[in-house]
């Protein structure tokens, strides 16, 4: 069941266009992430689903509803941490969840929420004294304080060592089987393609690909890259004969072969046969770094 459905969303801030056209639909229960660099559109499309912002033309609905003229029905469904959410300085934790917990009627019990998130020691620190780990958590124990059936989390790990950033995928994976739609805005393609069940690559406000990260992996050309160093000198020729390589490069002793399929064993084998052993050998696959290069020209960062 499709519980977001966007369709040709197209947003202006007077000339400027920030969302040119962008359609996708969101499923009941999976984790979607929309990706895409700083400034392609990313928070400009989630602020209209969550109804903070009126889009100039398209249709948005969240179950069934739409954002603008049901904004009650859809603040019941949809709970959204954002970028720009700050809270005052001196708010202690615990008073924060409970003047949340008191916008909604049916709140969750937000004392169990901290303990999800974390922050069962920190119920009496104040917003200022918390880090900036802690912080995200916080808005995410926020965020589904409404008992939310999707939740809206913009660029959550900006900004976290790494280890935070892996304590808060393992929360959002949590989240998520608690039967939690998640839409998880991101500029970090290894946090989509950790998390992700399907990734909208959004380029100048417009969807460039939609698909699971495997599938969009899948579709480059050279989804595979091995490289290694040849015990004994070895051509271009050579490799570029082998079926499944795309290009060779160089860069000292270093050869780099991209192609697909058993790339590997077919670069192993060719030099094999001619008693050449590849030495510190490394096989990558390709990541959605990649992907949105090959379809966009341009880097994700
Ligand atoms: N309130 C606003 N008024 C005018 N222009 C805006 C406004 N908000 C965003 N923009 C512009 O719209 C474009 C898209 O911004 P948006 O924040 O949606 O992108 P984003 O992909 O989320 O990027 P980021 O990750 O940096 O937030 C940018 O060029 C931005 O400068």
């Amino acid at each position: 069941m499709k519980v977001i459905e966007v369709t040709n969303l197209h947003k202006r801030y007077r000339e400027h266009v920030a969302v040119d056209d962008v359609s996708f639909a969101v499923d009941e229960g999976e984790i979607f992430g929309v990706l895409g660099p700083n400034g392609a559109g990313k928070t400009t499309t989630v602020e209209c689903v969550a109804g903070l912002r009126v889009p100039s033309s398209g249709t948005i609905r969240v179950g069934g509803h739409d954002p603008v003229h049901e904004r009650d029905a859809v603040r019941r469904l949809l709970g959204a941490q954002l970028q720009s959410a700050a809270l005052p300085e001196k708010i202690k934790v615990w008073e924060a969840l409970d003047l949340f917990a008191s916008f909604y009627p049916d709140p969750a019990d937000w004392q169990a929420l901290l303990d999800t998130v974390g922050l069962s020691d920190k119920r009496n620190t104040t917003f200022a004294k918390l880090s900036g780990g802690q912080r995200q958590r916080l808005s995410v124990a926020l965020a589904l304080v409404g008992r939310p059936r999707v939740a809206v989390l913009d660029e959550l790990t900006t900004g976290l060592d790494p280890q935070a950033r892996r304590d808060t995928w393992n929360l959002i994976e949590q989240v998520r089987a608690d039967g939690v739609t998640i839409v998880l805005v991101t500029h970090f393609m290894e946090e989509a393609e950790r998390l992700c069940d399907r990734v909208a690559l959004i380029s100048a406000g417009r969807v460039a690909a939609l698909d699971s990260p495997s599938a969009l992996i899948g579709q480059v050309e050279a989804a595979q890259r091995v490289r290694f160093r040849p015990s004994a000198p070895v051509d271009d020729g050579l490799l570029l004969a082998v079926p499944e390589v795309v290009e060779v490069l160089r860069n000292g002793e270093q050869v780099t072969v991209t192609g697909s399929g058993d790339l590997a064993p077919a670069v192993t084998l060719a030099l094999a046969e001619k008693h050449i052993i590849p030495t510190d050998l490394r096989i990558e696959q390709a990541t959605l770094e990649d992907v949105f290069l090959a379809l966009t020209g341009r880097s994700l960062t």
